[in-house]
Order: C-alpha cells, then sequence, then structure tokens
C-alpha cells in the first residue's frame, strides 16, 4: 500500500518505491542507532553518580566499555551502508527511468503535441528537474520519513520511561510540523513563480542565440539584452521571493521546537523538587532533548524542500500521462489513394482552419496545393501525414481512416519534404541515411546524385563525410534541400508530401531536381504545395484551398479555363516575373 502510495505520490517505478521504502526504513534504523552513544553517555553517568546519591560504588569496566563502543560503531556503520545502497540505486536508477520514461513517451505522442508547446519547458523538465528529483529521493524523502519513523520508536521508548517529560519533550513536535505545512501554499507558490520566471529566461535566451544575426542586423541587441538583465534580475527577486516563503515556516517550526527543552526543564525541576523523579531520569530527558531536536529540525526542511519540488514532480507525473496516440499496427492498405471527406479542421477551437474539405489524391498522380498564404495548405499536408486529426469527416490512405492508425506505423509510408529542412550536425552520408536506416553507403552516394548533391559534395573538404555543423550551417539553403530530397529519395515511400520542395532553388537547379523527383514519384501519390505555378504545371490535380475551403479543384487546363482563382494566380505570377527593381 505505502509502496503504491508512493508510485502515485511521487510518479516512481514499482521497484524504485520498493527501495525508497527500504531505504526510509535504514535511515529510521540508522536514526535510532544514533541514539546507542547516548545510551552508552547514560551508563557512565550512571556509574559516576550513583555513588554521589548514596549507592554503591561501581568499578566502570573498560574492556566492556571498548567493546560496546566498536559494537555501537559497528551497527551505524551496517545501517548507513545499506541506507546508501537502497537510496542511491534508487535515486539514479529512478531518474534515469524518469528521463527514459520522458524521452519514450514524448516519442510516442503525436507530433501535433510538439506545435504548441514550449520545447524549452519540456528540455527543462527531461534535464533539470530530474536532476533536482535526485536530491529529493536520495535525501528529504527518506531524511523526513525516517526521521518521523524514528521519532515514534524513540517517543514511545521516552513515553514508557517517564510519560508526563515524555509529553513535555515531545509535544512541540507535531505543533512545528503543523507551523510548516500551514504555509505548504505559500511555499508552492513561490516555487511556481521562481520556475515560471526561469523558463521565461531560458526562452528569451534561446531565442536570442537563435537571432543574434537579425538583432544585429537591426541594432537591437541593447534593448534585447536589457529585457534579458531585466529577466535575469526578477529571477534573483523571486528566488529570495521563493525561499524567504519557505524559510519563514522553517524558522517558526525551528523556534517551536526550543520550547521542547524549556518545558521538559521547568517540568523536571518541579518533578524533582517534588521528589517524583530522580536526577538521573532529568539527566537522561536533558540529554535526549539536546540530541533529539537535531534530525527533526533537518526533517523540516526536507519537508520544505519536498513541498517546494511537488510542482517540478507535477510537470514530469504531467508529460508522463500525456495520452499516447495509439492505433491499429496491423493492417493491409488497399492502395495508396488520400482522401479527404467532409473534413472541418481547427488548431484551438477558436477559428475553424478547415471547412468541408473534401478531395482525392489518387496514386500514381501529383495533386498540387495551391492557394494565397494562409489558406490552409500545410494544414492539409499534415492532417494528411495524421500529425492531427480532423475535428469532423474523416482522411483515409488505401481506404483505412487515418484516425485508427498507429502514427509510427502510418509514417513509414510517407516520404516527406519540410519547408523548413531540419538537419543534424553530422556527416552528409549519415544526414541522408536518416532517410532509411541501414541503407549502405552505395545506396546514400546513388540518392544524393539523384538529387543533385554530388556537384557541391564534391568540393567540400572530406566529400559525403564532411560534418555539415549545426543544422548543416555549412550549406547553402540549395544545398540543404538538395539533401532532404535525398532523404525521401532513400526512403522510397508510397506517399510524398512536398512543401515548397524547390523553393530555395535557382532556376538550373530546379531543373534538375524536378527531373530527380520525376523519378521519385512515379507510382506514387504525391501530394505537392508549391507557390510557383510553374513548378505544377505538370500536376495532374490542383486543389485551390482560399481561406480554408477548397475554391476550386481540377486539371491545370480545365482550371484555367474556368477562369477563377487559380487562372488569377497564374496570371499575377507572370505579371510579377517581368518585374524589375
Ligand atoms: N500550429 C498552429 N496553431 C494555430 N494556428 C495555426 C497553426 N498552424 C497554422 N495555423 C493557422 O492556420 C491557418 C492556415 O495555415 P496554413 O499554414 O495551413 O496555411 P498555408 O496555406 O500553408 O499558408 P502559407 O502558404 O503562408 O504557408 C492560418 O490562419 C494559420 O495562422
Amino acid at each position: 500500500m505505502i509502496s503504491e502510495y508512493f508510485v502515485e505520490r511521487f510518479g516512481l517505478t514499482k521497484d524504485g518505491a520498493d527501495n525508497l521504502i527500504k531505504g526510509i526504513l535504514y535511515t529510521a534504523l540508522q536514526n535510532i542507532s544514533f541514539i546507542f552513544p547516548v545510551g552508552l553517555y547514560t551508563l557512565l553517568l550512571y556509574i559516576w553518580l550513583e555513588p554521589l546519591m548514596g549507592g554503591e560504588i561501581i568499578d566502570p569496566n573498560l574492556a566492556m566499555f571498548i567493546v560496546l563502543i566498536l559494537i555501537v560503531l559497528g551497527i551505524i556503520f551496517a545501517f548507513s551502508w545499506k541506507q546508501y545502497h537502497f537510496l542511491y540505486n534508487t535515486t539514479y536508477v529512478e531518474s534515469e527511468n524518469r528521463r527514459i520514461n520522458l524521452g519514450e513517451n514524448l516519442r510516442k505522442l503525436p507530433l501535433s503535441f510538439f506545435e504548441n508547446r514550449d520545447l524549452a519547458d519540456l528540455t527543462s523538465t527531461i534535464m533539470n528537474d530530474c536532476t533536482d528529483l535526485e536530491h529529493l529521493f536520495s535525501h528529504a524523502v527518506p531524511q523526513l520519513l525516517g526521521s518521523i519513523l524514528s521519532l515514534i520508536i524513540i517517543a514511545v521508548g521516552m513515553i514508557i520511561f517517564d510519560w508526563r517529560l515524555g509529553i513535555a519533550l515531545l509535544w512541540v513536535v507535531p505543533v512545528a510540523f503543523i507551523i510548516l505545512y500551514i504555509t505548504k501554499i505559500y511555499i508552492r507558490k513561490g516555487s511556481k513563480l521562481v520556475m515560471n520566471d526561469l523558463l521565461r529566461c531560458g526562452d528569451s535566451m534561446q531565442e536570442c542565440i537563435e537571432s543574434i544575426r537579425e538583432l544585429k542586423s537591426y541594432h537591437y541587441e541593447d534593448e534585447y539584452f536589457s529585457k534579458l538583465s531585466g529577466l535575469t534580475s526578477t529571477i534573483e527577486k523571486s528566488r529570495i521571493k521563493a525561499e524567504l516563503m519557505a524559510s519563514a515556516g522553517v524558522i517558526a517550526g525551528k523556534l517551536f521546537l526550543n520550547l521542547g527543552m524549556v518545558s521538559v526543564i521547568l517540568l523536571g525541576s518541579y518533578l524533582i523538587i517534588n521528589g517524583e523523579i530522580s536526577i538521573f531520569t532529568f539527566l537522561i530527558f536533558l540529554i535526549a532533548s539536546a540530541t533529539i531536536y537535531n534530525p527533526i529540525e533537518n526533517g523540516l526542511m526536507f519537508l520544505a524542500e519536498i513541498l517546494m519540488m511537488d510542482i517540478k514532480i507535477d510537470r514530469a507525473k504531467e508529460i508522463e500521462s500525456l495520452v499516447i496516440e495509439g492505433g491499429l499496427t496491423d493492417y493491409s492498405l488497399d492502395g495508396y489513394d488520400i482522401e479527404f471527406k467532409d473534413v472541418n479542421f481547427n488548431y484551438d477551437d477558436l477559428k475553424d482552419v478547415l471547412t468541408d474539405i473534401n478531395f482525392l489524391a489518387k496514386q500514381g498522380e501529383v495533386t498540387a496545393l495551391v492557394g494565397p498564404s494562409g489558406g490552409g495548405k500545410s494544414t492539409v499536408s499534415k492532417l494528411a501525414a495524421r500529425f492531427w486529426d480532423p475535428v469532423d469527416g474523416q482522411v483515409s490512405l488505401g481506404g483505412e481512416n487515418l484516425a485508427e492508425l498507429d502514427c509510427e506505423k502510418l509514417l513509414e509510408n510517407f516520404s516527406i519534404v519540410f519547408q523548413d529542412v531540419i538537419l543534424f550536425n553530422n556527416s552528409i552520408l549519415e544526414n541522408i541515411r536518416v532517410g532509411r536506416k541501414g541503407a549502405s553507403d552505395e545506396e546514400v552516394i546513388e540518392a544524393a546524385r539523384l538529387a543533385e548533391c554530388e556537384e557541391f559534395v564534391e568540393k567540400l573538404p572530406n566529400g559525403y563525410d564532411t560534418i555539415i555543423g549545426e543544422n548543416g550551417e555549412l550549406l547553402s539553403g540549395g544545398q540543404r534541400q538538395r539533401i532532404s530530397i535525398a532523404r525521401a529519395l532513400l526512403k522510397n515511400a508510397n506517399v510524398i508530401l512536398l512543401d515548397e520542395a524547390t523553393s530555395f532553388l535557382d532556376v538550373e537547379n530546379e531543373s534538375k531536381i524536378q527531373k530527380a523527383l520525376s523519378a521519385l514519384i512515379k507510382k506514387k501519390t504525391v501530394i505537392i504545395i508549391a507557390h510557383r505555378m510553374r513548378t505544377i504545371a505538370n500536376a495532374d490535380k490542383i486543389v485551390v484551398l482560399n481561406e480554408g475551403r477548397i475554391a476550386e479543384q481540377g486539371s491545370p487546363e480545365e482550371l484555367i479555363e474556368k477562369d477563377g482563382l487559380f487562372k488569377k494566380m497564374v496570371d499575377l505570377q507572370n505579371l510579377s516575373g517581368e518585374w524589375k527593381i
């Protein structure tokens, strides 16, 4: 039951929760073992005080004391070792598991999740929050619960020894914890404040580094850096505020604990005067009150730390509990036609982005999406690969409703050339191999040749082995796009989505790429988004999207004849082709 509570409360695995319980038990035993030296002091005191109080002189047996000291040290060492073993195991194995689980969960989430999510926030949860939680599980939780457990055992012993002094010693403990617990709401508020400020600052830092070129070219650095220093001083202030909020409760609790010793002295003196207890009993309670509050004070600080960390635990649990879009993995497709039937869609319930979309993109044909900016072309292509599911209606591939299919498996059927090409800081060879893991070097080089990469790769110092820098910074826009096309050629999937695939290319390169693309798209279902009308002159079907609706669809010839929006766009582009600056 406790194990299940830990799994639920702290988001641990079952093994992690079991190890944590063992760690807590050993922490309690370790705390209790620290009382054994007190037992030895008491024995020595008894030997010295007994003759003073009229008793017999006792001869201290030194050999026995040495043996007892060694036994006590051995017991403390054994419990401490066990405690470290279970706690550090839990901490680092759990931390690793948590990071893997979070990463795994993110991998399985629909791509739509990442479009509307702050990525700096996700990275911070996986890296920083997990590190902070390591301290929580290796120190705060076991120390707090271990000291509570040992305190209960010691309290029972003290109360059996003398219930009046026992109560005088211990009544402050629950009050101190209640005081701290009452301030919980402020502690959480404080840590939320710090967390939000840290995220805002992290976002701005990232934005600043990513856009340093624009900032410099528009002389905007000074304004931006003063905004950043404003944010960092806000963090400093909110950290101080949060620390103050947490320490107010801890200090109040600690102050209250001091009243325990006062009440032991007052009550003990009264009981001695009335002859109800011996000096020896009084001294035992005085020694106990000098040692017992130390672990409790630490417990108060650990409780404050747990309360501060609650927000981080919740953030990790939130990602772990996000709904993973599952779906069928075992299905057979009847060809690769993509059909939109009565599809309506919006991103955020506020504004309809697509309304009543109906069209068929046939296998073996090129279907071009055109239309004014913001008309919904990219959104249609995202729905075609199930990055998002429609709000109403259905998108199907080979007769199967995409909403019922597993995304990861589904994407095996797609080669997608995105508008913004993402490259990795690796060799050209490996960047192209992303298209098909396990492809041989020869296959990769053949795809690169078809995508017209050869000509620029040969000029690079290490050819295909050249490392191209973060996101391919050593390459031009056109070269990056050709690598992305080479990836798609290597993957050779049955459905091809091209988003502005040739926008960076000059006319000569564009025609070369067009040749490569013609080879790529044979017998496949191709949906292409292109702003330039000449790229899609040979398309089989054109779907014109305007303000989220299909304004018209048909072959290029039919639409020219129709003299509608498409014809207008073609005329406008012909006109702009004659522009001169
Ligand atoms: N992730 C998103 N969240 C919210 N709204 C979005 C998102 N992506 C796009 N939109 C909105 O959806 C509408 C359609 O955008 P979409 O990118 O599909 O148009 P488009 O025709 O491809 O435009 P362009 O030709 O300029 O690339 C726009 O109004 C846009 O603001």
